[in-house]
């Protein structure tokens, strides 16, 4: 299966001079406008269509035959797994077609690293697709949209980028989806991947990939969302001190069949939500323990009895992408065993 992609991707890129390479619109930044040029904060995100994205960019031109569609037009706060499904079954459809070589899709900054990983799990193909963003609005000095976008199609359209799983590239630098987080609140350079490293750099239009991720994703990822229309409610909740049970329990009587607990350091869980995290289990409801910490890894059976809970822990994965793997895990089994081993397998 996996081989037979990987043929059609590279038919696909020989069949002429230039790739074809669509672009997904979703909002974000990147198609924001400001009130005037020196406007970088309190601007309005998700203002400009598809089409004037394109256009500010003639360069892509010469590097890909691009075609541009709007799939919604949002700040990325406001991402959904519905948001998610669709994109995710456009994204698989358009890389069924034999005249479709790699997908963009531009996208808000705040939620990139949930997206970039939703799809890494959910699209079918081991042709590139490629998120990016923008941390400046269209209408700012030094707008760094347009080179981000340039470079994001230049890498879609690389037979380079086949088979590497989702990438993010921003800021001349290709991350991958599994691992990038957005780590400043407003600077140019927010994403990155601290610990495990960056892929490579986009520099003289082209990609130069030093690294590749070796956890399963894509065409080789077990999870099938064409049929589906919901996902299943997980949900986050924080460790600090003196925290308490409240906001677990409300969640749980809400019907969440997920919890990600972000806990303190290697993930920890305090005297006074443990009881509540037990309780939860022994009514259905999944536990993940993952960490704010942000880089590392949860030991199994280190901080908690992960056994003896039958808890799962959430090894590199952030609390937001370890929500998105027990959301889709959650479409194939309840079984915690079964779960845990995904996380060690993507
Ligand atoms: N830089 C950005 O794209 C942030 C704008 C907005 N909050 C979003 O995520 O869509």
């Amino acid at each position: 299966m996996a081989a037979a992609l990987t043929l059609s991707a590279t038919m696909a890129f020989a069949a002429d001079g230039l790739p074809n390479v669509t672009i997904l619109a979703t909002g974000g930044t990147i198609a924001g406008t400001g009130a005037t040029s020196t406007t970088t904060v309190g601007y309005t995100a998700a203002k400009v269509g598809v089409e004037k994205l394109i256009e500010a960019v003639p360069e892509l031109k010469k590097v890909a035959n691009v075609k541009g569609e709007q799939v919604f037009q949002i700040a990325s706060e406001n991402m959904t797994n519905d948001h998610w499904l669709k994109l995710a079954k456009r994204v698989n459809e358009l890389l069924a077609q034999k005249d479709v070589d790699g997908i963009v899709i531009t996208h808000g900054t705040d939620t990139i690293e949930e997206t970039a990983y939703f799809l890494n799990l959910t699209v079918k193909s081991t042709k590139p697709v490629v998120i990016v963003g923008a941390m400046r609005p269209s209408t700012a000095i030094s707008a760094d949209g347009p080179v981000n976008l340039y470079n994001a199609v230049t890498l879609a359209g690389s037979k380079d980028a086949v088979g590497k799983g989702v990438l993010v590239a921003l800021n001349d630098q290709i991350n991958a989806g599994r691992d990038v987080s957005k780590t400043n609140t407003s600077t140019a350079d927010t994403f990155r991947t601290p610990e495990l490293g960056f892929l490579g750099y986009m520099q003289d239009n082209r990609p130069h990939f030093y690294r590749q991720v070796v956890r399963k994703h894509t065409a080789e990822a077990e999870f099938d969302i064409s049929a589906l229309d919901s996902l299943p409610q997980v949900d986050i909740v924080y460790g600090y001190a003196n925290n308490n049970r409240t906001a677990l329990d409300a969640l749980v009587k809400a019907g969440a069949k997920g919890i990600v607990h972000a806990g303190v350091g290697n993930g920890s869980l305090s005297n006074a939500m443990k009881p509540g995290l037990i309780e939860a289990r022994k009514q259905g409801v999944l536990i993940v323990r993952s960490s704010r910490v942000g880089n590392g890894i949860v030991a199994r059976n280190g901080e908690a009895n992960d056994d003896e809970l039958d808890f799962v822990a959430s090894d590199s994965l952030n609390p937001q992408k370890a929500r998105i793997l027990l959301m889709l895990a959650l479409t194939k089994t309840t079984d915690a065993k079964a779960i845990q081993k995904m996380f060690y397998t993507y």
